[in-house]
């Protein structure tokens, strides 16, 4: 299908496009307090927490202790065992998935100053140019597009909730910035399943923005479907305060549900539509519904990523993969240790489609 025909096959509710009507709500985590703390410092541990570790190690350097090794074992190096992992996709449909924070950038202190590197760049380009490629975020779309700045990819921004076709193609779809235009000039968005909720997410965000105020360190990102409270430059005795403040807005609001991510806490509209159900759109949305000549490659280091490999992992084909330098608890079948990794993995891909390929 090409872009054009794609997008207007959406636009114009076409077979591939989900009905608003089956929106179910979530149920509501009844996760204590002291619940959401604990997973947000577990799913952002302290870089140096292996005990084996001295001053010197860093995020490169590979952790020798036991549970980790252990947890290796079950979640293997996908590129110690690249061909191994890949065997699978040889002669299928394989499709990139990429998360932007923690995968393509490097966790740091300021989210507005999360850069992605230009080598990072060339291998996303280079990846797009081989397979159909999508950055799911829980950013705003706008925002990761500013960052990563390829208009040939796919952009589901707020956790999935808001997804953009590539911006050009090869068949004269016009295009300005993110935004994909139709012929009368009017931007054409392939699905938004939360637009409702855009005046209550305004609205929530200036509560919590005028809460965290309060609270040193403390910040707060309007991703458009999706509000996120930052923790990351609070000091820990402030943490209870500034989640009990969270929690307590988000509890009024009946519509809107809690999730947590990298010394993160997250309000969002209570749909039932996550990064797992965005992947599964896209690839039914470039006409690869039912067929099981699909190989999709989902990369993620956070817990939303979990809905997403959870939808890899249930496919006949597929690889979740985990980027991690810790013990996690996860979904995905396959590891890859950081945002380094990340680089030299899509570097292979390139590389192996070239020899694959061949008759
Ligand atoms: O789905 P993602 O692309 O991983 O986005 C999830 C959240 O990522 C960002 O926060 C995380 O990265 C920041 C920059 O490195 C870091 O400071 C923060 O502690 C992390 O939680 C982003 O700022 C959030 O809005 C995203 O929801």
């Amino acid at each position: 299908m090409t872009n054009t025909a794609l997008l207007l096959s959406s636009v114009n509710g076409g077979a591939h496009y989900p009905t608003k009507k089956k929106f179910s709500p979530r149920k509501a985590d009844n996760r204590s307090i002291h619940g959401w703390l604990e997973a947000m410092k577990e799913s952002s541990p302290p870089r140096v927490r292996h005990l084996h570790m001295d001053a010197s190690a860093t995020l490169e350097t590979e952790p020798m202790d036991i549970p980790y090794k252990r947890w290796k074992a079950s979640h293997p190096s996908a590129l110690d065992n690249f061909n191994k992992v890949l065997e699978a996709a040889v002669g299928k449909n394989v499709f990139v998935f990429l998360d932007y924070d923690g995968t393509l950038s490097p966790i740091v202190e300021d989210p507005e100053r999360a850069f992605m590197s230009d080598e990072m760049r060339s291998a996303v380009k280079e990846t797009a140019a081989l397979f159909p490629t999508a950055i799911i975020t829980g950013r705003c779309r706008d925002k990761v597009y500013g960052f990563v700045q390829l208009p040939e990819l796919y952009y589901a921004g707020s956790h999935g909730m808001d997804i953009m076709g590539p911006a050009e193609d090869s068949n004269g779809v016009k295009a300005n910035g993110t935004k994909t235009l139709d012929e009368e000039g009017n931007e054409v968005v392939l699905f938004q399943p939360a637009s409702e909720f855009t005046l209550v997410m305004d609205e929530i965000f200036k509560l919590l923005e005028e809460k965290a105020s309060k609270v040193p360190g403390a910040r707060v990102e309007h991703n458009k479907y999706c509000v996120s409270v930052h923790f990351r430059c609070v000091k820990e005795e402030n943490w209870l305060h500034l989640a009990e403040q969270v929690l307590c807005i988000s509890k009024s609001y009946p519509n809107l549900y809690l999730t947590q991510g990298r010394k993160v806490l997250e309000i969002r509209p209570s749909i039932s539509w996550n990064k797992g159900k965005a992947l599964d759109f896209l690839i039914r949305t470039l006409g690869h519904g039912n067929k099981n000549d699909v190989f999709p490659i989902y990369i993620g280091d956070d817990q939303t990523d979990e809905d997403a490999f959870k939808v890899v992992a249930r496919r006949k084909h597929g690889l979740p993969i985990l980027v991690s330098n810790v013990v996690k608890d996860t979904n995905a079948s396959c590891s890859l240790r950081n945002p380094t990794q990340v680089l030299e993995f899509l570097q292979l891909l390139v590389k192996w489609r070239a020899v694959s390929a061949k008759p």
